[in-house]
């Protein structure tokens, strides 16, 4: 099972990150920092004019290995804001997913999109990280925090500004993300035990997200036909990775996809 692998070893990132920049000082780093991108509006925004495609920055995966060995991120990030893109995923996670912390700061200094932080979030002090590096919002997976973590994950990012995405992939971890403040639910087509993707998750499950919530499917999109199929189901937004990290013409292939 990769999820528990990932977990430990995030714990094992926060203790050292923690012993080189205290708690304390990360925080105090916050207060100097210029307001968050609005990632939710902008969703919105996108969504009404057509398509809202969260387009992700992502060099591998546990799953597929490197999926792009021609990987540079500040200009993956511009073909994404060129070809319509509404917001960036940006993947921070090193051991699993080949991602930076700092690519953060260099695709925000690039583009002017908000930038949610795709990493496994297990304790508070990410959050601080998040927002220092340059996140505008975070993702929080319910398969990997019980109810009093998400609740006060949340909480906390929303005093740091930071907007959350939470993920389920269950009708009970959408029980528990429901009864949180989260504006933005996601749905993982993605099963994080098996890797295989399918999008009848989102099928069953978007229905059931109230539409006060902005919800967003993630994870196995590969065309069109996927977005009006996802649509259908009652799709806000559209998290996509791979199928676009594959193309030789990034920008292309978003607009595609867009309409
Ligand atoms: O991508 C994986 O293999 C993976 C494995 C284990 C946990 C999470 C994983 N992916 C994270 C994501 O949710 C995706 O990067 C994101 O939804 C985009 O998915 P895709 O379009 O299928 O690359």
């Amino acid at each position: 099972m990769i999820l528990p692998r990932i977990l430990a070893r995030k714990h094992e990132e926060v203790d050292a990150a923690r012993s080189q920049v205290p708690l304390a000082e990360l925080g105090a780093r916050v207060a100097d920092l210029a307001p968050c991108r609005p990632f939710r509006v902008r969703l919105k925004e996108c969504a009404a004019r057509g398509t809202a495609v969260i387009a992700e920055v992502k060099k591998g995966s546990p799953s597929k290995g490197v999926i792009r060995a021609d990987f540079d991120p500040v200009a993956i990030a511009g073909a994404y804001e060129r070809g319509g893109a509404a917001c960036l995923s940006v993947l921070t996670d090193r051991d699993f997913f080949f991602g930076e912390l700092a690519y953060l700061g260099m695709i925000r200094n690039a583009v002017a999109l908000p930038l949610l932080r795709k990493d496994f979030i297990v304790d508070a002090y990410q959050l601080h990280e998040a927002r220092v590096a340059g996140a505008d919002a975070v993702l929080l997976i319910a398969a990997a925090l019980d109810g009093g973590q998400l609740a006060d994950f949340s909480y906390l990012a929303a005093e740091l500004g930071l907007e959350v995405l939470l993920e389920i992939h269950d009708e009970e971890e959408l029980r528990r993300a429901l009864e949180t403040p989260a504006a933005l639910i996601g749905v993982n087509n993605r099963n994080l035990s098996t890797f295989v993707t399918d999008l009848r998750i989102s099928e069953r499950l978007l229905p059931l997200i109230p539409p006060q919530r902005l919800r967003v499917t993630e994870s196995g999109i590969h065309d069109r036909l996927d977005i009006e199929r996802l649509k259908d189901a009652g799709a806000d937004a559209f998290l996509i990775g791979e199928s676009l990290m594959r193309e030789t013409d990034i920008e292309a292939k978003l607009k595609s996809l867009i309409d």
